[in-house]
């Protein structure tokens, strides 16, 4: 492999439609409950690295673990993130997601360092309960919920005490309404007219910038109470105060709908799959019985339990192997790349299509099937390793790999804990799932809920 221009070609592929290129084929299949029809159409006729036309740019796409691997792991060398301009106006220039080079690489670290496992085991483990319990408490027996807008609104209320240490009820609810503003932005057209949601949540980051520059002032005034991670990095010094806004407007972005989407989804699956659901079902009775204390209360789940929790993981790999948010990745070539007997020329927008690898017959046996013991069998025991497997990224890899992953891993299998420990529940309406214009279920999940604990 090396990155001189020479004779090589492009990797094969069609030109597609005039001036839209292959763009409507991609978007249908996107919105599809199959995302990777597309793909998997163009593997067949050019291989599984191919050229095409999508958002007015050619694009080189890949359904290939090795090159794919290849692309994450020459992160800022070989290629870079990519991002329209209206999204970087929109999450903040500076911050993990959008920078690049020797800045991104100091951002990355400080998020990394934030949520590593022993700051979650101090830090996160029990706050995540208390916000789990507060937003469940709303429920009653018997009553018919849309899951998906629960889920997004436990992710955010999650977020709000995370990034900003805000617990109080009435300050929760006025700032989950901002973030949820922001989210909304961030996944629709650009239109920056009054009554657009781009609009809405640009407003909005201007909002919640107001928010965390009082937080920083007060830290900086001695008081010590709460402020999240915006208060810790105020204390750490690691950053200027003009960059913590972006940081933690980023960190929202990257956390909220792919936690929330993936707690949907894994229960979306376990209703299809009453084996599973019984397994894990098990596994968190027996956790709960060992919290129940002698006044017969139930104590808060531990690090111990949490780390017990092994069918647990079994299930959050399932879910993200099939249901994984970030189904593809954006990046560039920053120069002419040359891999085996192609070049791809420099500012071509290149796709890792993660969800193609981990939807590929040749490397998973029934692929299309939930199927969370797969995991336990040995022969899939390498590939699982979501650190550095080509043949499993649902957290990306290399210098972007997911800095909240632990975390999110954490947030889904509390979640999983209370929600199967406290509820039966029954699907009401038919659902599907859907890639575009943001991962979902087209009907957001209908349920009818029996409360049990
Ligand atoms: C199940 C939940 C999650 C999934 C599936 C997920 C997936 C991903 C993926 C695939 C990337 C790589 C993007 C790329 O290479 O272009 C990424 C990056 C990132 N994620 Fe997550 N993520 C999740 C949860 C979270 C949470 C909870 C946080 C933080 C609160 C977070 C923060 C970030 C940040 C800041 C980046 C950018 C890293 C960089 O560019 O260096 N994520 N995530």
């Amino acid at each position: 492999i090396n990155t001189k221009r020479n004779k090589g070609k492009l990797p094969p592929g069609g030109r597609g439609w005039p001036i839209v290129g292959h763009s409507i084929r991609w978007y249908n299949s996107v919105a599809s409950s199959n995302p990777t029809t597309f793909v998997q159409e163009q593997v067949l006729r050019y291989g599984k690295i191919f050229s095409c036309n999508i958002f007015g740019r050619k694009a080189v796409v890949s359904t290939d673990p090795i090159f794919n691997r290849f692309v994450m792991h020459n992160e800022g060398k070989l290629f870079k993130s990519s991002y329209p301009k209206s999204f970087r106006d929109l999450v903040g220039s500076n911050g993990v997601i959008t920078a690049q080079g020797d800045q991104h690489r100091k951002l990355h670290t400080i998020a990394s360092n934030m949520m590593r496992p022993d700051t979650l085991k101090s830090r996160f483990l029990t706050d995540i309960q208390l916000v789990m319990n507060q937003t469940f408490a709303d429920f009653h027996h018997d009553q018919t919920i849309l899951l998906q807008d629960v889920c997004r609104k436990l992710a955010i209320n999650l977020m709000v005490n995370q990034l900003l240490g805000i617990s109080s009820e009435k300050e929760v609810g006025e700032i989950a309404q901002l973030f949820s503003d922001f989210v909304d932005g961030c996944l629709s057209v650009p239109v920056s007219l009054p009554g657009f949601a781009y609009h809405t949540a640009m407003n909005a980051r201007k909002n919640i910038i107001g928010k965390i520059n009082k937080i920083i002032a007060d830290t900086r005034h001695g008081d010590t109470s709460g402020g999240g991670l915006v208060r810790r990095l105020v204390e750490e010094g690691s950053l200027q105060d003009d960059a913590i806004a972006d940081f933690i407007i980023n960190l929202l972005f990257a956390g909220n709908e792919t936690t929330a989407k993936t707690m949907l989804f894994a229960i979306y699956f376990l209703t299809n799959s009453p084996e599973a659901a019984d397994q894990l079902l098990e596994e968190h009775r027996n956790i709960r019985n060992k919290r129940l204390n002698s006044e017969g209360e139930v104590d808060m789940i531990t690090w111990e339990d949490y780390k017990s929790m092994s069918f647990t993981q079994n299930v959050i790999d399932e879910t993200l192997r099939l249901g994984g948010i970030a189904i593809w990745l954006m990046r560039e070539a920053k120069e002419d790349v040359e891999y085996q007997d192609y070049v791809i020329p420099k500012g071509s927008f290149v796709v890792p299509f993660l969800s193609a690898v981990h939807q590929d017959e040749s490397f998973y046996e029934e692929a299309v099937i939930f199927n969370p013991c797969r995991w336990v069998d040995p022969k899939n025991q390498d590939k699982r390793n979501w650190r550095n497997s080509p043949y499993y990224s649902p957290f990306g890899g290399g210098a972007r790999l997911c800095p909240g992953a632990e975390l999110a891993r954490l947030q889904i299998a509390l979640f999983l804990h209370y929600f199967v420990i406290s509820y039966r529940w029954t699907q009401v309406k038919e659902d599907r799932m859907s890639f575009f214009p943001s991962a979902r279920l087209v009907n957001g999940f209908a349920i009818q809920l029996t409360k049990i604990a």
